[in-house]
């Protein structure tokens, strides 16, 4: 039987697994911007990001397009941030 428990347990190893991916697509939206003409934010692809909500979509239909694409945006910016400090650190 499932328990409180054990479900936020699975939860929890979820979110970890979740945290290191993040961090290593974070790494890799700082390698993009480093290739792209225009960095950062200035340099925003919405068609890109529209493509990936989509593809994720295949992956989770449950969550559908529209609630992934506000999930990703989230993700996106949150990379954006850190490459553009990170970049303005070591410029
Ligand atoms: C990483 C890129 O730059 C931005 C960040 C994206 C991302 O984190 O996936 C996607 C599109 C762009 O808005 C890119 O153009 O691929």
């Amino acid at each position: 039987m499932t328990t409180l428990t054990s479900a936020r347990a699975a939860i929890d190893e979820i979110d970890a697994a979740l945290a290191t991916l993040l961090e290593r697509r974070a790494a890799l939206a700082e390698a993009v911007q480093r290739l792209k003409p225009v960095r950062g934010f200035a340099g925003r692809d919405p068609e890109r990001e529209r493509q990936i909500a989509e593809g994720m979509a295949a992956q989770a239909p449950a969550l559908g397009a529209e609630r992934l694409a506000r999930i990703m945006n989230v993700v996106i910016e949150a990379g954006l941030e850190l490459a553009e400090e990170r970049i303005r650190a070591r410029s």
